[in-house]
């Protein structure tokens, strides 16, 4: 009798390269008739400091929120260093900080219990929290503030607190969605050395960012969205290809208007 072969065996590509810091694979989303993110397949590098960029409703927000288990995709899946974002959430979300765009905090805390907040709620003992929430809101010039409530804090003062409580837990990735908007020079300047220092102990940060200049200066890797789809990835200079990066970016996004039909101005 001859054997019935092998089935043949499950290949391990069904979970990608834990080196990797973020592995997407056909992400998709649809907003009723709208289609979001039409299938994204995005690789980062760890150690990279990696700069999502695209015009307003290309899909950042919805791709970095399926990313990092804040938002169910239709389809697809993501890998946080190997770890399946939505088989094994709460694995995932050890290793990774967010910084969302345009979700409610808990405003109703002072900025020194919302960062103490999100330590305890990661695990981590009171003596750890407490030293951690003081080196950072120090780091983040909150200390004076870190009495006041968030909910009477500035924009930037909001954003610079929440990038605290992403922090809190020491993730091996930071994905933060916008992280300078409506944050001052100084504070930007601040941040960006803090993320800069972070990337050198081996971190991984992926921000996305309107400003190109300051991608262009900051990031190591870049990927361009729009419309729902990836547009172009790959290092810094690989993708700006001699360029400066926003002439890259308005050659692949399109939509450039001149100021006509506005005659009445
Ligand atoms: N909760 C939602 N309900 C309905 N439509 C949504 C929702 N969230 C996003 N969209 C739509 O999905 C598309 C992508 O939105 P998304 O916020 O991901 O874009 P973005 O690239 O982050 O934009 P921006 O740069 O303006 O923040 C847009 O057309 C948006 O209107």
């Amino acid at each position: 009798m001859i054997a019935a072969p092998e089935p043949p065996l499950r290949r391990a590509h069904d979970s990608p390269d834990p080196d990797l810091a973020l592995v997407t694979r056909a992400l998709a989303k649809r907003f009723g008739d709208r289609t979001a993110l039409a299938g994204l397949d995005l690789e980062v590098p760890a150690g990279s400091f990696f700069g999502v960029v695209g015009p307003n409703g290309a899909g950042k927000t919805t791709a970095l929120s399926m990313a990092t288990g804040l938002l169910r995709p239709d389809h697809g899946q993501a890998w946080i260093h190997g770890v399946d974002v939505w088989a094994q959430p709460l694995e995932a979300k050890r290793r990774v900080g967010v910084l969302a765009d345009g979700v409610r905090t808990f405003d109703r805390l002072t900025g020194a219990q919302l960062v103490t907040y999100a330590g305890l709620l990661h695990g981590l003992d009171a003596e750890t929290v407490a030293q951690r929430t003081a080196d950072l809101l120090r780091v983040m010039d909150l200390q004076d503030a870190g009495r006041k409530l968030v909910v009477d804090y500035s924009a930037g003062m909001t954003k610079k607190v929440n990038l605290a409580a992403a922090m809190v837990h020491a993730p091996d990735v930071l994905v933060l969605d916008e992280p300078f908007e409506a944050v001052d020079p100084v504070s930007a300047a601040n941040i960006r050395d803090i993320l800069n220092d972070y990337v050198g102990r081996g971190g991984t940060v992926i921000v996305s960012s309107h400003v190109m200049d300051l991608v262009q200066r900051m990031c190591t890797h870049v990927a361009v969205i729009a419309d729902g789809t990836l547009r172009a990835t790959g290092t810094v200079e690989e993708v700006r290809a001699g360029r400066d990066l926003e002439e890259r970016f308005v050659d692949l996004v399109g939509g450039r208007h001149t100021g006509e039909g506005l005659a009445w101005l």
